[in-house]
């Protein structure tokens, strides 16, 4: 029950459609009446002759009549029920996109883009199913048997009685199939929900999946999801079956319930032979479209799962926003005893204090895990910190509009996404308002122009799934690109130039220093030999600042950096060393 709620809440702004619809499917169950009344009454002209023409005439124009009236109250049901189903489709699909946009960047690195695609996709699409075709359906289904036995009672509520039985026997056999399958369900959810989440690995992960040799069967946690679900299903259809079977006998077995009352009344002349016959006509299924009732519950548990995770996402707090906040006036960046933890983990920041002068290239170094990334990403608000503040040109960043703020950073991530577009449009992604001409001078800037003209079909190449692929490196010179066209004033680079080879490096380093130019930098690197002309260098060592100077104090000054740096000075010594006596 609380689902249907739910659902209908989801619909609100159509509920009138949903209402009418409901009338329509309603009068359609009532005009499938009609034609039995006039029979009826064909019946008793036939066995009191001489047959009217005039009637008979009148009968068959009525039927007609009545025909098309439910031809047309069928037509709008559906109509009325498509148009709210799909206007739901479409608040929800928007009301997720919307809610989601002003989440936390934290939020996405815990929801996998295949659930968050479930949801926006099948989800959804689910709950306008049930609106669309099930809902009228349900309504036509309750409606027909309860005006049949108005009908009936109406007639002789003796017989009506003997009809009513197999309705109630069905019933109660439908509820010893709840009582049983009830216990189960929580199994079934469970097992479809790790199954759904193993195929969603599986494809995710079939390139390591292949590369490690690995088959369908032999990739344990598809297989054996896979199997638990097949063995809770047989187990459901086990018990269900039987039910089924036994519920829809009985739905269909009216006749079998009334045949002999009735011709005991028959033979006592207490029943008349047109109301027999009408009966025996009526009884037969009339109870059988309660049958939809089942399939309808069986969606309504579909639907559940959804709407929990529709509601999961939309009970996620959204980044409280300034629209009416203070805009920086420079560009400075300020760390001032800021404490930060994940959700589940102990502080990774403790204090943390740093400030970041305009116009200058800090580079975040450390251990892996140190902290690097997540404190460069606060600076966007990637989740707000909990502990102190962080200030860009003296202002609390939660006191910049959103908006302004991720205006004023541009980021050069490792992985960059490429859209199913042309490479125009995806460099123009950072600026939508660019002309062609801004983004073929960003990709110049970028380096990437000689590449990209090489393309098939050169800036109207289509990228993204399933079209050319490009290497790491070409990635890296487009998401350079962007960051040029962003023309932000502050700069993250996380491992810009990871995908590299030598030769690439100097074309990305070269279009890196071009947009740097004046901009407040922070570059998220582990090769400490490319940071050496840093303004500054933070080293970061478990969330905790360990030096923060340029790379020849920090030589003296901080044993850390120190270590990594002899360390990689010492391999990178012994691979050339190496190489020269494996040559010589
Ligand atoms: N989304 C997250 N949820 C929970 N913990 C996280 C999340 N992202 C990072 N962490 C944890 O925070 C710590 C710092 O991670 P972070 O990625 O900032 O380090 P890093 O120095 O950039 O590491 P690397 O050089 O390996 O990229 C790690 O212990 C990591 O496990």
């Amino acid at each position: 029950m609380n689902t249907l709620s739910r659902l209908f809440n989801f619909a609100h702004n159509h509920k009138n459609m949903l209402r009418q619809a409901a009338l329509f499917s309603v009068a359609d169950a009532l005009l499938e009446l009609v034609p039995y009344g006039i029979l009826y009454f064909v019946i008793i002209e036939c066995m009191n002759p001489p047959l009217s023409l005039a009637k008979m005439a009148w009968f068959s124009f009525l039927a007609l009549c009545s025909i098309c009236a439910r031809a047309f109250a069928r037509w709008k049901a559906g109509n009325l029920a498509h148009k709210a189903g799909y206007g739901t489709l479409m608040d929800i699909r928007r009301k997720i996109a919307q809610h989601i946009g002003q989440l936390p960047m934290l939020f996405f690195s815990h929801n996998s883009s295949g659930s968050l695609l479930k949801t926006l996709s099948e989800d959804v699409e689910r709950i306008e199913a049930v609106l669309c075709h099930h809902i009228p359906d349900l309504c036509a289904a309750i409606a027909a048997p309860l005006l049949t036995l108005t009908l009936l009672f109406f007639l002789d509520w003796r017989l009506a009685l003997a009809a009513l039985l197999p309705l109630i026997l069905a019933i109660l056999c439908q509820l010893a199939m709840f009582r049983e399958c009830s216990t189960r369900m929580q199994g079934f959810h469970d097992s479809l929900t790790a199954m759904n989440g193993a195929i969603v690995e599986y494809v995710q992960g079939i390139m390591d999946i292949k590369a490690f040799n690995q088959t369908v069967e032999s990739y344990q946690r598809f297989s054996s999801s896979v199997r638990n679900f097949e063995t809770v299903i047989k187990d459901w259809s086990k018990i269900s079956g039987k039910y089924y079977a036994l519920f829809g006998t009985m739905l269909g077995s009216g006749l079998l319930f009334v045949l002999p009352p009735g011709l005991m009344l028959l033979s006592k002349e207490s029943l008349s032979m047109a109301d027999f016959i009408l009966f025996l006509l009526l009884v037969g299924g009339y109870a059988a479209p309660l049958d939809r009732l089942l399939r309808f519950s069986s969606k309504l548990r579909e639907v559940e799962e959804g709407i929990r995770r529709i509601d999961a996402i939309l009970a996620q707090a959204p980044l409280p926003d300034a629209p009416e906040g203070s805009l920086p006036q420079n560009y400075d960046i300020t760390f001032e005893n800021v404490s930060f933890s994940y959700e589940e983990g102990s502080p990774l920041f403790e204090k943390l204090n740093l400030h970041i002068p305009a116009g200058t290239l800090t580079a975040f170094v450390g251990p892996s895990g140190a902290g690097k990334t997540s404190a460069a990403m606060l600076i966007s608000r990637y989740q707000d910190v909990q502990k102190g503040r962080i200030c860009i040109g003296g202002v609390d960043i939660r006191h910049i509009p959103i908006a302004e703020l991720l205006r004023n950073i541009s980021f050069v991530f490792q992985d960059t996404f490429l859209f199913s577009d042309s490479v125009l449009e995806n460099i123009r992604l950072a600026r939508p308002d660019a002309s062609d001409e801004d983004v073929i001078h960003a990709a110049r800037q970028a380096r990437a122009h000689d590449f990209i003209t090489q393309l098939p079909q050169g800036y109207e190449t289509q990228l993204g799934d399933g079209a050319l692929a490009l290497s790491g490196g070409e990635r890296q010179r487009l998401a350079i690109a962007r960051a040029v066209l962003r023309n932000a004033p502050i700069i993250i680079l996380d491992e810009a130039t990871a995908y590299a080879d030598p030769e690439n490096e100097a074309l990305l380093q070269e279009g890196i220093s071009r947009l740097l130019e004046g901009k407040t930098v922070i570059v998220i690197g582990h090769r400490l030999r490319a940071l050496t002309e840093a303004d500054s260098i933070a080293v970061f060592d478990q969330g905790t600042l360990r030096g923060f100077a340029p790379h020849d104090e920090l030589l003296s000054s901080c044993s850390l950096y120190a270590t990594m740096w002899n360390v990689q000075q010492n391999a990178a010594d012994w691979s050339l060393t190496d190489m020269e006596e494996s040559h010589a």
